[in-house]
C-alpha cells in the first residue's frame, strides 16, 4: 500500500515501483536483484537529500548515468493513463476502456473496489479503489495495472476565472522493458477494443421511432430473449448462428468490399411472433432499434436523412410492409400504367397510401431499395435491417430477392414444440399429463402462439398449472369445431356454386 511515507520517497525517485509492485516483480527476478535494487535505491534516496550540496555538472551527470544503472536494476516500463486531459479536462477514452476492461477482467484480484454505474452504462460495474493493484496476463506476459488519484487545478463551471482542486483519477501499467513491443502493440490494443466492446454490450440501449423526418427515442427494454421464444429449437439454433456469425464477420464484411448489412424478412400470421423475435435478436447483439414507420416519411430525402442517421449496431424495423407500400407487380402495372421493364426504375412507385391520389410522388420502392443497397454501403457499420409482414405473397420480388432480404423466416402457428417452450414460459412446465392432448389438438387446428400464451398467464384467482391447461385444451377444441364448421359451410357453398349436369350443358351451349 502506498502510505505518505512512500509518496514523498516516490517524488524524489521517479523509476521506483510501489512496494507491493515491487514485491510482486521481485519473486521472478530473484531475492538477490531485490537486495541490490533496495541497496541502489537507498543510495538514491540518500543522494537525493543531499544533492543540493554538490555542483551543477556532477548532478547532471550523476543523473544522466543513474538512469542508466536504474534501468538495469529496474527494468520496467510505466505508462500512465489520465482520467481527463488538457486545460478543459477532456475525458480520456483510453481511461473508459480500460476501467471497463479491469472491471470485468481483473478487478476481483483488488481486496478494495469501487461499485458505480459508469457512464453510458446501465449495469453495476466495480472498479480499482485508490492505490489497488491488480495483475493482468497476456499471451503469457504479466503486467501490472494500478489506480491512483491525483489533484489538479482547474477552472470550473460557474465560476471560470476561479480555479478549484479537482481529483482525477489515472491507471499506471507496468511491465518489463523486454515486452514493450508487445504491449504496448497488440496488449493494449486488445485492452481497448474489450473495453469498448463491454462499453457497447453494458449500455443503455434505444428504441427510436420517426415521427415523420425525425428520430425520438425511449430506452429499449424489451424482456424477449431466443430462450424465451416459441419455435422449432433446430430452426431457433440456425437464426441465433446466423446473427452471432454476421455480427463477428466485420473484417470479412471489410475484405471482401461489402457493406456490413444483412437483411431479414419475417413472415406469417398476426401473433405468430414477428415483433418478438425482433426484440430478441436485438437483445441477442446488444443493437439499439429504429422502427422507421414509412407512412409518415415526406419524401426520399427525408427517408435518406432518417437511415444515415441510423448509428451502427442497430436493427432498422420497416413493421408491417405490405401495409406501408403499394407494391404487387399487379398494382405497379396498374399505378403506372405500363408492364414492368418498359424503362421504369424499378420500384419507382410511391410508397405513401396518401400517394394514391397520383399526386407529390414522395417515397417511392426505388428510394427504399437503393438506400439499402447503395448507402450503407458507404456508412459503414453493422446494421441489420428487418421487414415483417403478414402477406408475405403481396410483396414485389425487387424488394425481398435474396441480397437485399438475406434471410426469409417464417413465423407459423403453435407447433407442439413451440407450446413445450410456452409452458416453460408461464407455468414451468416441463411435462404435464395433459400435454399429450394437446399435442394431438395442436396437430389438428391453426392457433398463434399469443392465443396459446393468453391461455397460460395464470389467473389471479386460481393460478393452477393444471387449471390453464384445461383451458386451453378447451380453447382448442373450440378452434377445432369452429374450423370444422367454416370447412363445411365452404364445402356447401362449392357444391351449391357447382352447375348440375343440365345447367352446365346448358351454360357451355349457350356460351357455345
Ligand atoms: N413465438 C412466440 N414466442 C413467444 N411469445 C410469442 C410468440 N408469438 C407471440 N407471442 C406472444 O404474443 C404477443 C404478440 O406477438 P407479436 O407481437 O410478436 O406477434 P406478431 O407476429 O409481431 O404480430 P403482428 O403481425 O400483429 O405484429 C407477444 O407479446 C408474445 O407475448
Amino acid at each position: 500500500m502506498e502510505t505518505d511515507r512512500y509518496k514523498s520517497k516516490c517524488k524524489a525517485l521517479p523509476y521506483l515501483p510501489k512496494p507491493s509492485l515491487l514485491r510482486l516483480k521481485m519473486a521472478g527476478v530473484g531475492n538477490m536483484m531485490a537486495h541490490t535494487g533496495s541497496l541502489m535505491a537507498s543510495f538514491i534516496f540518500v543522494w537525493a537529500m543531499f544533492q543540493q550540496y554538490f555542483p551543477r555538472e556532477l548532478i547532471a551527470y550523476f543523473h544522466k548515468y543513474s538512469k542508466r544503472v536504474m534501468s538495469f536494476f529496474y527494468p520496467y516500463i510505466q505508462i500512465t493513463f489520465h482520467e481527463s486531459t488538457g486545460e478543459r479536462f477532456v475525458h480520456s477514452e483510453a481511461y473508459t476502456a480500460i476501467e471497463i476492461y479491469l472491471s470485468s477482467n481483473s478487478c476481483l484480484q483488488a481486496k478494495r473496489l469501487k461499485g458505480d454505474i459508469l457512464k453510458n452504462s446501465q449495469t453495476l460495474a466495480l472498479s480499482l479503489d485508490n492505490e489497488e493493484e491488480v495483475a493482468d496476463d497476456f499471451r503469457g506476459i504479466r503486467v501490472w495495472w494500478a489506480f491512483g488519484m491525483r489533484t489538479s487545478k482547474a477552472q470550473t463551471f460557474p465560476s471560470l476565472f476561479r480555479q478549484e482542486s479537482v481529483e482525477k483519477g489515472y491507471y499506471k501499467l507496468t511491465f518489463h522493458k523486454r515486452h514493450q513491443d508487445l504491449i504496448i502493440g497488440p496488449y493494449l490494443n486488445y485492452v481497448m477494443a474489450e473495453g469498448k466492446a463491454i462499453m457497447v454490450r453494458n449500455r443503455q440501449r434505444k428504441l427510436y421511432t420517426n415521427n415523420g423526418s425525425f428520430w425520438s427515442h425511449v430506452a429499449f427494454e424489451h424482456p424477449a430473449t431466443f430462450e424465451s421464444l416459441a419455435m422449432e429449437p433446430r430452426k431457433k439454433a440456425e437464426i441465433i448462428d446466423d446473427l452471432t456469425t454476421f455480427s463477428k464477420a466485420g473484417k470479412l464484411y471489410a475484405r471482401t468490399g461489402r457493406a456490413w448489412k444483412r437483411g431479414y424478412l419475417l413472415y406469417g400470421p398476426p401473433g405468430t411472433g414477428k415483433s418478438t423475435m425482433i426484440a430478441a435478436m436485438a437483445n441477442l447483439l446488444a443493437y439499439d432499434v429504429y422502427d422507421l414507420e414509412l407512412t409518415t416519411v415526406k419524401d426520399n430525402t427525408a427517408l435518406r436523412r432518417l437511415l444515415m442517421e441510423t448509428s451502427s449496431k442497430s436493427v432498422i424495423v420497416i413493421e408491417d410492409i405490405d401495409c406501408s407500400l403499394e407494391l404487387t407487380g399487379q398494382r405497379r402495372k396498374q399505378k403506372s400504367g405500363r408492364a414492368e421493364g418498359d424503362g421504369g426504375q424499378e420500384g419507382d412507385i410511391p410508397i405513401n397510401k396518401e400517394d394514391d391520389g397520383g399526386h407529390n410522388s414522395r417515397v417511392t420502392l426505388s428510394g427504399l431499395l437503393n438506400f439499402i443497397d447503395g448507402l450503407w454501403s458507404a456508412c459503414g457499420g453493422e446494421r441489420l435491417i428487418v421487414f415483417t409482414t403478414n402477406h408475405v405473397g403481396k410483396l414485389d420480388h425487387a424488394l425481398i430477392r435474396r441480397g437485399r432480404m438475406d434471410k426469409h423466416i417464417e413465423l407459423s402457428y403453435c407447433s407442439y414444440e413451440a407450446f413445450e417452450i410456452l409452458a416453460k414460459n408461464y407455468l414451468s412446465l416441463d411435462s404435464h399429463h395433459l400435454f399429450s392432448i394437446i399435442e394431438e389438438l395442436l396437430g389438428q387446428v391453426k392457433i398463434t402462439p399469443a392465443d396459446v400464451a393468453e391461455h397460460l398467464i395464470p389467473k389471479e384467482t386460481s393460478g393452477d398449472a393444471t387449471l390453464c391447461l384445461i383451458n386451453l385444451i378447451e380453447a382448442l377444441r373450440v378452434a377445432k369445431l369452429q374450423e370444422a364448421a367454416v370447412k363445411e359451410a365452404a364445402e356447401e357453398d362449392n357444391e351449391e356454386e357447382k352447375p348440375s349436369g343440365e345447367e352446365g350443358q346448358a351454360a357451355t351451349a349457350a356460351v357455345v
